[in-house]
């Protein structure tokens, strides 16, 4: 019988060889990795103001210091059972929460709901296929190929993007008999010759749909994939005498000897690799790491560098040069660029030559400076000519002289000099904080895409977490195509994902979500890294957090009932209004908390604005006015009217006098807060630093650097948290106040990341201020029950624009709790009273 090939029978059928062998990790097992997010907690009451201090110990080698307890506060509890409630077990494995057992193939399957309800006993079988259309031609003219589904009576075919295109029912028994390979069967007007059994494990994990997008080099990776990541000098390899004999290179030498105890070897090239990339046959030369650099690199950074090396190099995933290494914040991913760039910039496998010319790294406008000091400080300024782009140093200068090989730009200034850059032929590109690239879409990412760069690295500490398709767009920026068309992407993992993770998901549903999910995590775990602070956790000083309930203020609390019996926050409790007007009320309500006169100042915007936005907003500050005394003026606010402003002057207070040589940074989400701190710190005549959107690009790192400097006579660091807090190392200060408190934990994660980090010398200590009873107490036990069922790193860009309520939850967020303590206390069920003193016994 001749026929002709279908796209994929060109190379053979693949599917018949396709054996696929699971890739090992390159990162922990759920049991080796696992991150205890438990914390200790204690419950501190701040005697004479009522304040409650909870005390999260996150490093068990903390020592008990509590600074704003010496002499005026008394432990109330120790022994609540907190941490049992609260804990949750991160996963360190992937930037997808996506769950890491793999359960064996169910027997029979079921594919989709319509056939289940019709019979929901029968077996099903897979089989690989050739379709065309039907027609009485002998030879036919096969159009593709497809996934044949057959259960009980009914057939469904797939094609390779997952998309149904045939159906047909009621077949007879005879007929199903007969089907075995060779065999064709006509489905809804579309000729099939079954051409290889597909067994449910294929199917289910949606390996068999990988034809499509050329599985044949993912699955020869998973070899590379199967090196032993925990060892990385066990793969020291001697240049072979008969590679050194191939076309007279004896003298092609190592930069640096593979042999010298501690040096860091890469890993040599397989026969596949060499096959393809040295057709000159180029001996092959062993790739060491400078020796100067190994001294300072951590473990985790040796086998990161390791981990990236074998990913641009295309050692991981044939074909395929991209890698995204998303280890938490403070985790040194700069040096391991760093080393990987210097490397690739000396060195290379093939007859010693050099891998890569110019490398240009793009980077938040905040952090080009970083990059510079961090090439200086690990590389000194010899060895690198490295061009950061600034105001006194523009783009044509790099593409005119060939002295410099790594360009650091901004990611505004890369679309601005977008021609110029074209121009360089870049052999590695590096995307720090590249979660920024989690949408196709967006100019920034269509101009690096427009590069033609093969070699590209992501950086992320904050990678997407939950979001399949802004995860689709990162794997597909640094491997183009790895996962296929997005249509082919959204059938095969994104839609069964998420179908098996709703509540009414049939328990099939479940399944097959779950072995795509591990199928997905398998695949792109072959490039993506990501390890979690537990790694550095032993080079660090120990990290107290304080949670700290403060009771609001006489006016803040008149002010918070008025805003609740508004006629705004009643219609949104009636679900009456669209518009989103919930999100005026919680921003009222959020500014009401920080302090009175900001609420006071939107008042008096609105009232003196022409345009209303709205008569929601309007009906929502009617009467507010009156509350505030008749000669009330917001710039001579004063501190008593805010609860967390009181404590805040007695935290700086005890801090100033007790650890005079210790600083402070004071994160606020809001400029005009950091306003009201600003003038509280000119008060009370402390020396401070401020840093937030307004700040020139070009002043940013000086600032930093100075409060940093042991000679600053700075106390505090005002920072606005989501204008210019990636990145960015602020270990000048070992105390950090979190004014307020964001939806999304992964902004204050990101902030207190700023102070903990390597290169700190004190013992930090981080105190989150909340208003007792208010919505801020809300906010935070949603982070923690966020934290809970995620237990890892979310979307930081994700606003409380984006997040929907109920109604419910509404009514929730809406109702002060006047008499109470402490809310998120009373809700832990802990036993305790509050009247416990220090030593732990209760009084
Ligand atoms: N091996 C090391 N020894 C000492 N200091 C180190 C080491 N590695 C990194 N550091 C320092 O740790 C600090 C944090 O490193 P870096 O800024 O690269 O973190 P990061 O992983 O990029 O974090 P983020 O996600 O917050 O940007 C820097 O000051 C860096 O110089
Ligand atoms: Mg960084």
């Amino acid at each position: 019988m001749r026929r002709s090939a279908a796209p994929s029978q060109l190379q053979g059928n693949p599917l018949k060889k396709l054996k696929f062998v699971p890739p090992a990790r390159s990162n922990p097992s759920p049991d080796e990795g696992i991150t205890k997010m438990s914390p200790d907690v204690k419950l501190i009451e701040v005697v004479g103001s009522q304040n409650t201090f909870l005390q999260v110990k996150s490093n068990p080698r903390i020592c008990s210091l509590n600074l704003p307890t010496e002499g005026s506060a008394r432990e109330i509890n120790h022994e609540c059972n907190y941490s049992e409630k609260h804990c949750s077990e991160a996963s360190v494995t992937a930037t997808l929460d996506l769950p890491h057992t793999v359960h064996p193939a169910p027997k029979e399957i079921t594919v989709s709901k319509g056939q289940e309800e019709e019979e929901p006993d029968s077996l099903v079988k897979y089989f690989s296929v050739v379709w065309c259309k039907a027609s009485k031609k002998k030879h036919k003219k096969w159009e593709g190929d497809a996934v044949l589904i057959v259960k009980g009576k009914s057939f469904t075919l797939k094609d390779l993007e997952g998309k149904d295109i045939g159906r047909g029912m009621a077949y007879k028994l005879k007929e199903l008999e007969k089907i075995e390979e060779g065999h064709r069967v006509m489905i809804g007007g579309k000729e099939v010759e079954i051409m290889g059994i597909i067994s449910p494990d294929d199917f289910s994990s949606g390996r068999c749909f990988q034809l499509g997008i050329g599985s044949p080099a993912i699955s020869s990776s998973s070899q590379a994939a199967k090196k032993c990541f925990s060892n990385p000098f066990k793969s020291v390899c001697k240049p072979s005498s008969k590679e050194n004999r191939l076309g007279g290179f004896q003298d092609c030498k190592p930069r640096h000897d593979p042999h010298a105890p501690n040096s860091l070897v890469m890993s040599r090239p397989d026969n596949n690799h060499q096959w393809t990339f040295n057709k000159k046959g180029f001996p092959v030369v062993d790739v060491v790491i400078d020796p100067h650099l190994v001294y300072h690199l951590r473990p985790h950074q040796k086998e990161g560098i390791m981990f990236l090396y074998e990913c641009v190099m295309g050692m991981r995933v044939n074909g395929r040069c991209g890698a995204i290494l998303a280890d938490e914040m403070g985790l040194g991913k700069t040096l391991q660029c760093i080393s990987l760039i210097w490397t690739l910039q000396c060195q290379g496998p093939y007859g010693g030559k050099p891998v890569v010319k110019k490398t240009l790294i793009v980077t938040p406008g905040s952090l080009v400076n970083n990059w510079r000091k961090e090439f200086q400080k690990w590389l000194g300024s010899e060895r690198i000519k490295i061009f950061p782009v600034d105001q006194d140093h523009k783009v044509e200068e790099f593409t005119r002289s060939p002295f410099y090989s790594v360009l650091i730009i901004s990611y505004e200034m890369l679309l601005r000099s977008l021609d110029q850059i074209k121009n360089v032929k870049f052999g590695l590109l590096i995307c720090d904080e590249g979660h920024r690239l989690k949408n196709s879409a967006i100019k920034t990412t269509a101009a690096l895409i427009s590069l033609s760069c093969e070699k590209r690295v992501i950086l992320t500490g904050t990678p997407v977490q939950n979001d399949l398709q802004e995860f689709f767009a990162l794997i597909d920026f640094v491997n183009p195509g790895i996962l296929g068309s997005l249509s082919f992407y959204r059938k095969v993992y994104e839609e069964p994902i998420i179908i098996s993770r709703q509540p009414s998901a049939s328990e099939e549903e479940k399944k097959l979500g779950e072995k795509r999910a591990v199928e997905l995590t398998c695949l792109t775990g072959l490039f993506i890294l990501r390890r979690t602070q537990e790694v550095i956790n032993k080079y660090l000083p120990p990290k107290i957090e304080n949670v700290v309930f403060c009771r609001p203020g006489a006016l803040q609390i008149e002010l918070y009932r008025k805003l609740l019996n508004s006629q705004a926050v009643r219609f949104c409790l009636q679900g009456l209004l669209g518009n989103s007007p919930h999100l005026i009320c919680i921003g009222a309500l959020k500014k009401l908390c920080n302090h009175p006169c900001l609420l006071f100042n939107s008042i008096k915007e609105k009232e003196c604005s022409s345009t209303w936005d709205g008569k929601e907003e309007k009906s929502l500050y009617e009467a507010l006015v009156d509350v505030f005394p008749a000669d009330y003026n917001p710039l001579m606010f004063s501190e008593e009217e805010s609860g967390k402003l009181q404590v805040l002057l007695k935290l700086l207070a005890v801090i100033h006098e007790l650890r005079p040589t210790e600083k402070v940074v004071l994160v606020s989400n809001y400029t005009q807060t950091l306003d009201i701190l600003q003038e509280v710190c000119k008060r009370h005549g402390y020396t401070y630093t401020r840093l937030d959107g307004q700040t020139p690009v070009s002043q940013r790192q000086q600032i930093v650097d100075s409060f940093n400097s042991k000679y600053s006579s700075d106390f505090i660091f005002l920072l606005s948290s989501k204008a210019g807090g990636v990145g960015l190392n602020l270990i000048g200060g070992s105390h950090l106040i979190l004014y307020d408190i964001d939806w999304n934990p992964a902004t204050d994660i990101q902030a207190m990341s700023r102070v903990w980090r390597d290169g700190q010398k004190n013992p930090v200590h981080i105190y989150r201020l909340l208003t007792t009873g208010t919505i801020e107490e809300k906010i935070y036990q949603r982070q923690i029950s966020k934290q809970d069922l995620s237990g890892a790193v979310v979307d930081l860009t994700r606003t409380s624009e984006h997040i929907q309520f109920s109604v419910e939850e509404l009514k929730n967020l809406f109702t002060l709790h006047e008499s109470s303590h402490c809310v998120t206390h009373d809700l832990l069920d802990c036993e305790c009273t509050g009247d416990q003193d220090g030593t732990g016994k209760h009084v």
